[in-house]
């Protein structure tokens, strides 16, 4: 339904976009997901067709975003980060204008303004003043403007930002309730929203996208992924050499109380240890028939599983990581030269 290939977009000498390329299939939700300046915006802008992509290709229902424009914009709702709402209008004129100015012949009007109102919970607002409303009802009349002509495809930039909490959940069951019906892209910098909105997630970083794929198959995949955290009684030394020997343990690493999950105050020759587990093992029998038969006090152990912010931060900061090691290296053969 989407299909974004090798896109670009530079802004003067600034790279806001490289080499992008993701599809959505029909009735899915894909979180677009990146920090601040990551390129999310541009993307969403790009797929409505409000802004031309210095090269690559974007196609929305089998037309391309740029060369059919018109005929893309009467399949999408595009939601931009600040709705365009008229503050003067009543929530159903505004449905109304955006209504005709999308396509939507009189005759079919009157029925698809109803039904958006009801789909964004609108009902007791229909003749409220914009200018009147919360911040949470304006969010859902921009969603609601975005749906009005039942486009099979919706654009949603940060929908859910400046909301309190409450608003949040109702915005995200607005969303989930859409899809399968719809084909959505969200773009966010909040991993809630994705793990618990999303069907894939496609990680935006730099304007580079570096990885998609479902949030468990992420996970999944996840080198420093899931494992145990392990307290025991002995030494936290020793006990590391012995569970490094342990098949499906991929590293041990000692970690303070304020680490654990659930912790209790540590006594003397008390240790807390996190176990990161090989993907696909299930080691913790072994870990603790190890432990136990090498003499350790085993006083507790229990499973942590890799959450998307674990995928997220290793696939965001590895790059920047890798380039300081560079600069350092570099700064050690100057120093040498
Ligand atoms: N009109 C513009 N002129 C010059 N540079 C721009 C322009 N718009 C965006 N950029 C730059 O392009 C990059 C990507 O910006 P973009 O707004 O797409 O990111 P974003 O992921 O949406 O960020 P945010 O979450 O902060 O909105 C940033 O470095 C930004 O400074």
């Amino acid at each position: 339904m989407i299909s974004v290939e090798h896109l670009s977009k530079t802004y003067g000498s600034t790279s806001a976009i490289t080499d992008v390329t993701f599809d959505v299939e029909p009735g899915e939700i894909l979180g677009f997901l990146g920090p601040n300046g990551a390129g999310k915006t541009t993307t969403m802008r790009i797929l409505a067709g409000y802004l031309p992509a210095t090269s690559g290709t974007a196609r929305i229902a089998g037309f391309d975003v740029h060369d059919n424009s018109l005929l893309v914009r009467q399949r999408i709702g595009y939601l931009p980060e600040t709705p365009p709402l008229y503050p003067e209008m009543t929530v159903e004129g505004f449905l109304y204008f955006v209504a005709r100015i999308k396509g939507v012949s009189a005759g079919d009007r009157a029925t698809k303004i109803t039904a958006a109102i009801e789909r964004c919970n609108l009902q007791e607002k229909r003749h409220v003043i914009i200018r009147k409303l919360s911040k949470g009802y304006r969010q859902r009349v921009g969603i609601a403007q975005a749906i009005v002509h039942d486009p099979p495809a919706i654009i949603l930039d940060e929908p859910t930002v400046g909301l309190d909490p409450r608003q949040i959940i109702e915005v995200r069951n607005l969303i989930k309730s859409l899809a399968g019906s719809h084909t959505i892209i969200i773009s966010t910098h909040i991993l809630p929203e994705v793990s618990m909105t999303c069907s894939r997630v496609a990680i935006i970083n730099g304007g580079k996208v570096v990885a998609t794929d479902t949030p468990d198959n992420l996970m999944n995949q996840l080198t420093k992924g899931s494992g145990y955290e392990i307290e025991i009684e002995g030494e936290a030394a020793l006990a590391k050499q012995v569970l490094q020997n342990v098949a499906g343990v991929n590293f041990v690493e000692s970690i303070s109380a304020v680490g654990m999950h659930s912790h209790t105050s540590l006594k003397e020759n008390q240790a807390y240890l996190r176990v990161i587990s090989q993907p696909g093992t299930e080691p913790g029998k072994d870990i603790a028939a190890a432990l136990i038969g090498t003499g350790f006090g085993l006083l507790e152990m229990r499973r942590v599983n890799a959450t998307l912010e674990d995928v997220f931060l290793q696939l965001t900061t590895e790059e920047k990581i890798l380039e300081t090691e560079t600069e350092i290296a570099e700064a050690k053969e100057g120093e040498a030269a």
